[in-house]
């Protein structure tokens, strides 16, 4: 009832560590899952004296992440120090971008899709800056020490933070799940959630309409798209039933319990953190070129020009489903189900290439209706999918020209799965699975079920129509499924109305 009366309004920051070989300022190797304190210079571990040298390779990731959420590079960005004492970092202060971030003002196409609904919106993207992971603390509670890993700390990290244009838990995993994949799609970040590599902070308010956004919480930490969902959609609720009960919503970090599916206030939470900005003196400002003003640079060894960066910016995601949309007639439903899937893409249009006279929407049906079935049945993915797309045009090819029925074709792949030797075509041979489409054969079936089942018929008079489908199917069945469905149906209608 409440939520007719309440607004839901979300914000997300974004933690994405990028994919290089080393981390932000040091040659320490960037890599999940090393022994404890393997990978950490002395720069990461914060000894006096040394310097932080910018990675390259994490800056050209980070404006290409910035051109692919179609931002505005900044040409001049600035690190900022922003400091905080907890025993992972070993600073005492996180190297970030306050107050001239790498990138801004950009947005991201995204579909929503469940049962009943299907849409696209779109989000705005505040802003992008570039800033070191810290490390990880380790808690043995058995022994009530503990102890810290600094294998991640000074891992690149992209921050990518939105407008608060979402309006529910819907909305924002939604988000997520395409920001996981335009960031795939261009290799700055693998976006292993479970591993950490994408970590998800959700701010979250509720209002009246008409009156001002309301006090936000935050989030911390969110570790798959699951919990991105459910911890907001818990969060509303909350902040709702405080508000009805004549409280007030504090401006709070809290974190979310898998367990119970709660969020929780953070330990936190009464100490009003002072970061003490102040500019990183070891860092200049970060300059940026493009085709213009690269020319005035004498030395173009360690420049960054923008515009190359842009040129190797691949297909995106939502690119690929408007092309496939235009290119192949196909339904924004199910392209978007073809770009969801690793691999889909790829298959369905090296089907088309080879047998290009199958209509599109058949084969993207075959697909998503029965090869993603059998696929997650028999537990393979598309990649080592056993039938080939050859034969899997090949299949389609005898639905079209009706040499078996569609329902035949589930079981004829079912044994293209089990021996992807055998071609489709002596499957349905040896299995004796062809269609009977030839008329006489069909109309002594059809006479047949008429004789029987004047009943039936007398029903159909009466202007039932699906009473014709009665009897066609008892005609289907006569004909130990193999007659064809739909000269069945015609021959049936025309019997009928001669009699
Ligand atoms: N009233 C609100 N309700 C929900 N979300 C909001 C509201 N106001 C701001 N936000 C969102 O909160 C986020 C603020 O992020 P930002 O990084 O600017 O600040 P922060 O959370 O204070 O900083 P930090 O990086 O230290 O967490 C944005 O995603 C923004 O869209
Ligand atoms: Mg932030
Ligand atoms: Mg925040």
């Amino acid at each position: 009832m409440w939520s007719k009366q309440w607004k839901s309004v979300v914000g997300l920051e974004i933690h994405a560590q990028i994919n290089t070989e080393s981390k932000l300022f040091s040659g320490a190797e960037n890599k999940f899952g090393g022994p404890t304190n393997t990978q950490v210079s002395l720069f990461d571990a914060a000894f006096p004296g040394t310097l932080p040298v910018l990675n390259k390779g994490c800056v050209e990731a980070g404006v290409l992440t910035a051109l692919a959420l179609r931002c505005t590079v900044n040409k001049v960005s600035k690190f900022d120090r922003k400091h905080y004492f907890y025993a992972d970092l070993p600073a005492g202060y996180q190297i970030t971008q306050q107050r001239q971030p790498l990138a801004v003002k950009g947005y991201v196409d995204y579909c929503i899709s469940d049962k009943n609904n299907f849409q696209t919106k779109t989000a705005n993207i505040t802003q992008i800056q570039l800033e070191q992971d810290s490390g990880k603390s380790l808690h043995d509670e058995k022994d009530k020490i503990s102890l810290i890993d600094l294998n991640r700390c000074g891992t690149g990290l992209m921050e990518i933070v939105t407008e608060p244009d979402f309006s529910d838990g819907t909305d924002a995993s939604a988000f997520v799940k395409e920001l996981q994949k335009i960031l795939q799609t261009i290799q700055t970040c693998d976006c292993k959630m479970e591993e950490g590599s994408l970590r998800v902070d959700a701010n979250i308010s509720v209002h009246k309409p008409g009156e001002r956004l309301g006090v936000r919480t935050e989030v911390k930490n969110l570790n798959s798209i699951k919990s991105v969902s459910k911890a907001i959609s818990f969060e509303v609720k909350r902040q709702i039933e405080l508000l009805e009960n004549g409280g007030v919503v504090e401006n709070e970090t809290r974190s979310f319990d898998t367990e119970i599916d709660e969020t929780v206030p953070m330990r936190d939470k009464e100490v009003k953190t002072d970061y003490r900005f102040m500019p990183e003196p070891n860092l200049p400002p970060l300059h940026l070129f493009d085709n213009e003003s690269v020319k005035t640079v004498a030395s173009k060894i360690s420049v960054i020009n923008i515009d190359d960066i842009q040129q190797k910016l691949p297909p995106l995601p939502e690119d690929t489903r408007k092309r496939l949309e235009q290119q192949y007639c196909l339904k924004r439903r199910d392209v978007a189900v073809l770009v969801d899937n690793s691999g889909l893409v790829d298959y369905f249009e090296e089907v088309m290439r080879l047998s290009p006279t199958t209509n599109a929407k058949l084969v993207s049906n075959f697909i998503i209706n029965q090869l993603l079935g059998v696929l997650n049945d028999k537990k393979f993915t598309i990649h080592n999918c056993p039938v080939t797309t050859d034969d899997f045009g090949r299949l389609i090819d005898l639905v079209q020209t009706e040499e078996i029925s569609y329902s035949t074709s589930y079981k004829v792949l079912d044994e293209m799965f089990e021996h992807p030797n055998i071609t489709p075509e002596d499957i349905v041979e040896q299995k004796d699975w062809r269609q009977i489409s030839d008329t006489q054969v069909l109309t002594n079936i059809c006479e047949k079920v008429l004789e029987e089942h004047p009943k039936i018929i007398a029903k159909y008079r009466k202007g039932k129509l699906k009473y014709l489908h009665t009897l066609v199917n008892k005609a289907v069945i006569d004909s130990n499924n193999k007659g064809n469905p739909r000269i069945l149906k015609q021959i049936m209608e025309d019997l009928l109305d001669n009699k």
